[in-house]
């Protein structure tokens, strides 16, 4: 691996920034954001989106609550400038969103993209130009001079040719990004940029957009920081500048790097849903609006159905969201551990009693760093099981899954009995499998989706009656191997009674612990009920369930009596 041929970005690049304010800073509310998923994400599509993919990602981007979205470079092509024209045509464009359209500083390419914005609302040119010395070098073979003077050129066409042909009834404003900023020497960004300024003029209600593109990310999230911070306290006219962050995502920091940028002065942040653009992406507009959710803050979008976010955006991009992208993933709410599934499980205990006992349902759940409620995710993917997975997990799928609510020692049981399973078959148990495992070993005799029924023993029924001193005399039937038997005992309740029985059949059977619950409510409730007992030297459990709790519970006795022979 020949990393010498790499120079460390700083040598290049250095911020003469010693008293940075940007660490001590705390972000407190949303920035304004600009989705540029038509334009610099669109550009990085293998089949960029048809006329009908844009208008379904321009709606998505709506409904969400973006107030600026770049729809694309409309002097590059016809499919771009028709677009453009049909949001128009279809008076598609609510009058709080001002549409962007980038534009080379070139002027036949500025009159064109002008001409598409005839009938906006309000739109913003945006103008760009490389001022980095790699392009000036190599691509443009421009000197510094020739750079700047590109861009005052540019912005000069910009401002005559909206004089000459723009109606007073389209309010447009103006966006200059010096292309590759963070390789950009610092200096000569804010010489090019306050050349810019000065022929556009920035003042009371007539704001300019400055957005200073990592276009290739190249350092720490920091660094750029400090390029922003930097900017923001050199920059004349500051009130009347609006500094914007446009990050890419080359090293996989894309989004601290917005982040750390609003803590430098950022007022604004450009990107695109899940990080589509350019080679690894642009910043994901949907992990910043949702890291700043998460902080108490709101983010001015909606995020309420991230899944229909997710179906859109992969409809119109044709590329598919990593099981492991932050917020919408398939897996992101999901534990398989033990001791994670055990936390979340006692996590959502505790706040189901916080919330009955004092209305206080402030967020602080193990693991989960956000309520998937809140983005329309139900809990059931939140825990799902497999060989990593512990007792937490198991309980916590059948206490959702089928409100089965069981003893913690039941619990351990049941989980090595399951461990068994995936262990064997090294993948994931569903929770409609779990249950199945669940049935197959606890309830022998039900008749669960088709299970063959097992065990020696079966309960067939029972008559009881209590007498004045509250003792209580059974008669039970019995299959032993086919055969019913029927006996008659007594005891000081029930289980007692039940107990004494089983002895007659020549078991030895002490009880240790006992629980029973409802499943359901109402007349037709059904209960559950659990025994841990020793039987003939063995200690395990039994479940049964029945509308019955008194049957409920010689079911269970009998479910641990034909353990101990399987
Ligand atoms: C970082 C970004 O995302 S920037 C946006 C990039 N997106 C796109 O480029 C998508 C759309 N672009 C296009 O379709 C085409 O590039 C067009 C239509 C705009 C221009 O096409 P062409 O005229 O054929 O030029 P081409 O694509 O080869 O561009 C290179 C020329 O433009 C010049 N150029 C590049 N960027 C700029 C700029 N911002 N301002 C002025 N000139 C520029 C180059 O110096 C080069 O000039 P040269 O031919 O004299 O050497
Ligand atoms: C056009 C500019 C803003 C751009 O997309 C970039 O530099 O990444
Ligand atoms: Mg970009």
């Amino acid at each position: 691996m020949p990393f010498g041929k790499y120079r460390p970005f700083l040598d290049t690049n250095p911020v003469d920034l010693p008293d940075r304010q940007w660490p001590g800073k705390r972000i407190t509310k949303a920035p304004r954001w600009l989705s540029t998923d038509l334009r610099d994400g669109n550009q990085a599509l293998i089949e960029p989106m048809d006329p009908a993919r844009k208008r379904a990602m321009f709606d998505l981007l709506v409904k969400m609550g973006y107030k600026e979205i770049e729809i694309g470079f409309p002097a590059a092509s016809q499919t771009d400038l028709d677009f453009v024209r049909s949001l128009v045509d279809n008076d598609a464009v609510p009058e709080d969103v001002t549409v962007s359209v980038l534009t080379q500083a070139r002027t036949d390419l500025i009159h064109r993209t002008i001409d598409t914005l005839e009938g906006f609302p309000r739109a913003t040119v945006h103008l760009y130009n490389a001022t980095a010395p790699v392009f000036r070098n190599v691509v443009f073979r421009n000197d510094k001079e020739a750079t700047k003077q590109l861009a005052i050129d540019g912005t000069r066409d910009v401002m005559d040719y909206l004089e000459k042909v723009m109606d007073d009834d389209v309010i447009v404003g103006y966006q200059y990004s010096p292309e590759i900023f963070v390789d950009t020497e610092l200096d000569f960004a804010l010489e090019v940029c306050e050349a810019v300024m000065d022929i556009w003029q920035p003042a009371d209600d007539r704001e300019i957009i400055l957005n200073l593109p990592s276009t290739v990310e190249r350092a720490t999230p920091n660094v750029y920081a400090d390029q922003i911070e930097w900017m923001s306290r050199n920059l004349s006219r500051r009130e009347h500048v609006v500094l914007s962050a446009h990050n890419h995502n080359d090293r996989g920091t894309g989004v601290a790097t917005s982040e750390l940028a609003m803590l430098a002065g950022a007022d604004r942040v450009e990107g695109c849903l899940f990080g589509q653009g350019e080679r690894t992406g642009n910043v994901d507009l949907v992990t910043v609006g949702l890291n700043l959710y998460t902080q108490g803050i709101d983010p001015q979008i909606d995020f309420s159905n991230i899944d229909e976010v997710q179906k859109i955006v992969e409809h119109c991009t044709r590329m598919e969201t990593p099981a492991r992208m932050p917020y919408v993933g398939d897996l992101v709410y999901t534990s398989f551990s033990g001791s994670h599934q055990d936390a979340i499980k006692k996590g959502f205990e505790a706040r189901r009693k916080k919330i009955e006992e004092t209305g206080d349902d402030t967020w602080d759940l193990p693991y989960l760093p956000i309520d998937p409620a809140d983005l329309g995710r139900t809990y059931e993917a939140v825990v799902r099981v497999n060989s990593q997975s512990g007792k937490g997990g198991v309980a916590y799928l059948l206490s959702t899954t089928k409100n089965l609510d069981l003893p913690r020692r039941l619990q351990i049981e049941l989980s090595q009995i399951v461990k068994n399973h995936t262990d064997a078959s090294g993948g994931e148990v569903t929770a409609d499998e779990l249950w199945h495992i669940f049935a197959d070993e606890y309830l022998p005799a039900s008749e669960v989706d088709g299970l063959e029924p097992w065990g020696m023993y079966a309960l067939r029924g029972t008559s009881m009656t209590t007498d004045e001193d509250a003792r209580s005399h059974l008669t039970v039937t019995i299959s032993v191997s086919g055969e019913d038997r029927e006996i008659t005992t007594s005891g000081n309740g029930p289980i007692d009674a039940f107990v004494a029985a089983i002895e007659q059949l020549g078991h030895r059977i002490h009880v240790l612990d006992y629980a029973e619950h409802a499943l359901s409510e109402g007349r037709d409730a059904t209960a559950a009920a659990y025994v841990e007992a020793e039987i003939d030297d063995q200690v395990l459990w039994g479940v049964g369930i029945d509308p019955s709790t008194m049957t409920a519970s010689f079911k269970s006795i009998i479910s641990a009596l034909n353990r101990t022979r399987r």
